[in-house]
């Protein structure tokens, strides 16, 4: 559904992209991961014909992103909404742009207010809106036409746990339904959720790209021990319950609490950055 190759992009002489490849089939989610200014928005402006690469090749159902519009949804990283029009009213104006009418437009509309719970607050102008509902207002404009390629640039930052798991429930739906998605986030835990395959970008590239379980399995995570003394030691290790079993061996202070931390971004960042340097 979606396939780049070797795009470049610079700004000055600042090289967003350097060479950023990424496939994505229908059906499948991909989560984009990086750090700040890996090139990850520049990435989704291209794809979403926002802007045009420097060199390199990108196609969306097999044509130039330009001519392939309706197949695109896009949920921008900053709010692209008319602050003076109602959620309502931009859900009709994208659809009907999109070619959907009368009661095939209400359809989508009536679905999408039901499962991104916008019903309180899809007849109020966007202005008026929180910075979580206006995400929301985003989030249903970029799938009001059940494009096949749907690019979330951090669709739930700022979000509340509710609206994140809406939002992460009906991607998941369209997915299944056979639409391609790329999502960036900094969070781990929704890529899983949403049993997202990774890809990581650095440096204006694409440097891994895997199952999370192909990218995380053999990386440390950690075990900390907090006693009631409120001493703390902590272990790195791959092996929690042995790495636990040790820490108390032998120990008879009283242990207030135990947590374990699975591998993280940031671990799998430094892994990545001690392979690429
Ligand atoms: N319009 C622009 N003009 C100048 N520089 C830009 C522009 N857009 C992006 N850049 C630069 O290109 C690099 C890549 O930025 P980009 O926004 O693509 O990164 P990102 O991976 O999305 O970061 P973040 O996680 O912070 O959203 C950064 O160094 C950024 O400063």
């Amino acid at each position: 559904m979606l396939e780049a190759t070797e795009l470049t992009k610079q700004y000055g002489d600042v090289h967003a992209l350097a060479g950023f490849s990424l496939t994505v089939e229908a059906g499948e989610i991909v989560g984009l991961v990086g750090h700040n200014g890996a090139g990850k928005s520049t990435f989704v402006e291209i794809v979403s014909g926002l802007i045009r690469p420097d060199s390199g090749r990108v196609t969306v159902a097999g044509k130039d992103p330009a001519q392939a519009r309706s197949a695109i949804g896009t949920s921008p990283q900053h709010i692209a909404l008319y602050r003076p029009v109602t959620v309502r009213e931009h859900l009709k104006l994208y659809g009907g742009l999109a070619g959907l009418r009368r009661a095939a437009l209400q359809r989508e509309i009536d679905e999408l207010v039901g499962a991104l719970r916008l019903s309180e607050f899809c007849d109020r102008p966007v202005g008026l809106l929180s910075g979580g509902q206006q995400r929301r207002a985003q989030a249903a404009v970029a799938l009001i036409h059940r494009p096949g390629l749907l690019l979330m640039d951090e669709p739930t930052a700022g979000a509340d746990p509710e609206t994140r798991q809406a939002l992460l429930d009906v991607i998941k739906q369209r997915a299944r339904e056979g639409t391609a998605v790329v999502y960036t986030t900094h969070y781990l835990p929704e890529l899983a959720e949403l049993e997202a395959t990774l890809a990581v970008a650095r440096a204006g590239r694409v440097i891994a790209r895997g199952t999370s379980a192909e990218l995380l399995d053999g990386l440390p995570g950690e075990v900390r021990v907090t006693f009631q003394d409120e001493e703390e030691v902590s272990i790195s290790t791959t092996e929690p319950s042995t790495a636990l079993v040790g820490l108390l061996s032998g120990n008879e202070r009283p242990v207030a609490s135990v947590d374990v931390r699975k591998p993280s971004l940031d671990d799998l960042y430094r892994s990545l950055a001690v392979a690429h340097v």
